[in-house]
């Protein structure tokens, strides 16, 4: 497969090169070239199939051409060896339960997804040293981190806005040392993301280190994404629902997440539609009021891993419905919630239906109480485990939030992290230290 940059003025490459790369030359994000259909047959089979099954299929139709079939199954299927359950809330919406893998959260899927196959296409060159670099607003760092950790001939470098993750999400990437290190960015997440972007165009840089990007805009991190929505329909079918009036929530931060879903749909996943659920950070919900695009520094919300003010994959959205408003908004809608309404959420929700939201799920939850047509069934994207938002959850509830083994062990290690400015120059002179 052939990958194409969205600004469409930099060479297309291999899946290797695109992967490798992160993001294109031209500042653009990768795209397949084309995007497959899946047979009819594929979907009679669905509701049938484990989740390992399905994803090595998907995975096969997408990027079968480029990396040898047993191997790309293997890897596939350890990469996707935890549970994602589809939950019933209330009588018409479900919660795609996407917390259960190793940080409890979604970036689980393409973390390890995206590891692994780096670890394939590097596989004859033990000697290179890969600098992953990845910004995060809370999920994606730890998730990433704990995808490489280990992982000889990678070294990842987090880079998250001071002051603005979660306590626990913070200990997910700044206790586990050996080839991980936090940096403590004085910014904003937007501003981490741009170090970032801007490291991949610094000619002194990437002659002097190996750069590539863990973020969504990497093509392994966020297409592995769409294995959960066939999953979420597939879990779903088995239980005989009318599969027509299916709609996805998505609570919606740098939009990897749902532009997975909507290329899952071109691959012929039958979503009637989809809703893009913001925070008080709603560039996304205006675009589609208004049709003009206009990023802004990011705020800081309960729901602080959607705290995003330049989506990244708002490009890949573009590019899918070839830059055309009315078709975006013919298959997207949007909303969005202040803290208060996420708060009320997350207590309502609780009380009335004894289902335990996290302040991501909440806002998506929110939306399909209000925005779900008569005859259409919800399914809601629960992107992360509530004990990552222990405070902030028992603040809104009163009640306790128990917090997993798993998640636990992360508090009780000791923080280490590098600050430094929100500043290309220091960054820069920072990674090549370690060179
Ligand atoms: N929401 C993310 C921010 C980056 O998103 P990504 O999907 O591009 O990695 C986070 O929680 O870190």
């Amino acid at each position: 497969m052939i990958y194409r940059s969205t600004k469409g003025t930099a060479p297309e490459v291999s899946l290797e090169e695109a992967v490798v790369k992160g993001l294109a030359p031209d500042r653009g994000l990768y795209m397949p070239e084309r995007i497959p259909t899946l047979p009819k047959e594929f979907f009679d089979r669905l509701p049938k199939m484990s989740l390992p099954e399905m994803a090595s299929e998907i995975a096969a139709a997408l990027f079968g051409e480029d990396v040898e079939p047993d191997k790309l199954k293997a890897l596939t299927e350890d990469a996707m060896n935890f549970p994602i359950p589809l939950v019933k809330v209330s009588d018409n919406i479900l919660s795609l339960e996407l917390f259960h893998g190793p940080t409890l959260a979604f970036k689980d899927v393409g973390a390890r997804f995206m590891a692994r196959l780096l670890g394939y296409f590097n596989r004859d060159n033990k000697d290179r040293m890969v600098n992953v670099l990845v910004a995060t607003s809370g999920d994606t760092g730890s998730a990433v981190a704990n995808g490489f950790l280990g992982v000889d001939g990678v070294r990842v470098f987090v880079l998250y806005p001071k002051g603005k993750v979660s306590p626990i999400q913070e200990a997910q990437f700044t206790t586990l040392g050996r080839n991980i290190e936090a940096l403590e960015i004085d910014g904003t997440f937007d501003d981490c993301q741009s170090l970032v972007k801007q490291a991949f165009l610094d000619k002194e840089l990437n002659d002097a280190m190996m750069l590539t990007s863990a973020n969504s805009i990497n093509v392994a991190r966020f297409l592995p994404q769409m294995f959960y929505y066939f999953y979420a329909w597939a879990q779903l079918a088995a239980t005989g629902a009318d599969m027509d009036k299916v709609v996805v929530c998505v609570p919606s931060g740098n939009f990897g997440n749902i532009t997975a879903g909507l290329i899952a749909k071109r691959m012929g996943l039958p979503i009637k539609r989809f809703i893009a659920a913001n925070n008080a950070n709603d560039i996304f919900y205006q675009y589609l009021k208004t049709g003009k695009y206009s990023p802004r520094p990011s705020v800081q919300t309960i729901a602080n891993a959607m705290d995003v003010g330049d989506p990244s994959n708002f490009a890949r959205v573009l590019d899918l419905y070839g830059h055309d408003h009315a078709a975006i908004t013919n298959e997207i809608s949007g909303c969005t919630y202040t803290d208060e309404e996420i708060g009320d959420t997350v207590c309502d929700t609780l009380e009335q239906t004894g289902y335990q939201l996290d302040p991501h799920g909440a806002v998506a939850y929110r939306a399909l109480k209000e925005y779900l047509k008569p005859g259409e069934t919800g399914i809601f994207l629960e992107t992360a485990h509530p004990a990552k938002f222990k405070a902030t959850v028992e603040e809104i509830t009163g009640k306790e939030v128990a917090i997993p083994e798993r998640l636990a062990a992360f508090m009780r290690g000791e923080k280490k992290s590098v600050e430094l400015p929100a500043d290309f120059a220091a960054f820069k002179s920072h990674l090549l230290k370690m060179v």
